[in-house]
């Protein structure tokens, strides 16, 4: 047996053979399918290779947008703040943003998908905030329908992984084919030593698909690894509501031409717990500004999300008495609920 933390990386998974029909592949695509969804049974996470669908220097180019909007003024930057708007499209300032009780040592500026008639006295129904450098709105709007696209092409893999009938894909695609998605884009200077809390405290992310393009820092993400019986747990940073549950961080540090994925809260309920979203946080004692660039793949805003038939089945096969054990919820209604609390006293979820 390894001592824990040094056989644990997260899998590499490639998309590539999602990325054309051509019959010969379905085997290729049929184990990649596998693989995504032991990730998820296992680590809720992975590295997803997407060489083969978007050329690397294009994340790079919007993490180097990302930067030079960050050196502005602070005057220029708090121009587009979320007050601004509906208190979720928008620049939010250093330690704006709290995490289990304690500010998170970032600034970020968020982007959600535009809704038919804003209204900013609404949640998450205002309007974007861009900023005046060129190039950054289309390159980021390039992106956002480049994600989108990502993020159908991984939810239909992960069908195939967990045994769906192309009828329960179709249905599941309809619930998300009119993703309510955000992008975001994060700067994170050193954490001091004395600060009270986290580069970004932990977390789940609670909608359905995030891929994180980060630029190269080392040791910043960490991601959260359930180990019962682990010796070294480190639980400061949990949540309350985690408890002292065991286990380890371990760091994610950026692959060239993969992006993060993860998996958000709505995919706990479709698959009945039996994939679990993951704790992560990010720690960033470096001596760079480090810029990520993460985009959340979300499901509908009137999506009703409830526990998949196929999970289901599978699990009554095990065994006969076996009853769905989530309560379906309409993912905007989530989302509003878990928006409403990040600039709180204390919040439990945040984007
Ligand atoms: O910056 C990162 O590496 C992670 C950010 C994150 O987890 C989030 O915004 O939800
Ligand atoms: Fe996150």
């Amino acid at each position: 047996m390894s001592s824990p933390g040094t056989l644990d990386r997260l899998p590499i998974i490639d998309i590539a053979p999602f990325l054309n029909s051509i019959p010969g592949d379905a085997d290729i695509r049929l184990s990649t399918a596998a693989a995504i969804h032991s990730a998820c049974l296992e680590y809720g996470f992975f590295y997803l290779n997407i060489e083969a669908f978007v050329d690397s220097s294009v994340p790079e180019e919007l993490a180097q947008l990302g930067r030079q909007f960050f050196s502005l003024p602070q005057e220029e930057k708090d121009n587009l703040s979320l007050k601004n708007q509906d208190f979720a499209r928008g620049y939010a300032r250093l330690k704006e943003n709290v995490t289990n009780g304690k500010a998170d040592n970032h600034e970020g500026l968020d982007f959600y998908k535009p809704v038919d008639n804003p209204d900013k006295t609404k949640p998450v129904w205002g309007e974007n905030q861009w900023p005046r450098i060129p190039g950054f709105r289309g390159k980021y709007e390039q992106w956002v329908e480049k994600m989108k696209a990502l993020g159908l092409i991984v939810m239909e893999a992960m069908s195939i992984g967990l045994g769906m009938t192309r009828d329960e894909w179709q249905d599941l695609r309809s619930q998300v084919d009119d993703s309510f998605w955000v992008m975001r884009v994060i700067g994170y200077p050193p954490l001091p030593n004395d600060h009270d809390g986290f580069s970004c405290g932990a977390h789940k992310d609670y909608g359905c698909l995030t891929f994180l393009y980060a630029d190269p820092t080392p040791s910043a993400l960490q991601v959260f690894l359930r180990r019962p019986g682990a010796t070294n747990t480190d639980d400061s940073g949990l949540p309350a509501e985690q408890g002292q549950e065991e286990g380890i961080w371990i760091n994610a540090d950026p692959i060239p031409g993969c992006v993060v994925c993860n998996i958000g809260e709505m995919w706990e309920i479709w698959t009945d717990g039996l994939y679990r979203s993951t704790l992560h946080r990010v720690v960033h004692r470096g001596s760079n500004y480090r810029v990520s660039v993460p985009f959340f793949f979300e499901p509908n805003f009137d999506a009703l999300v409830k526990p998949l038939n196929a999970v289901l089945r599978m699990r009554n096969k095990d065994d006969p008495e076996y009853k769905s054990q989530k309560v379906p919820v309409v993912y905007g209604d989530f989302l509003i609920g878990k928006v409403g609390n990040n600039f709180a006293v204390d919040s439990k979820g945040r984007y």
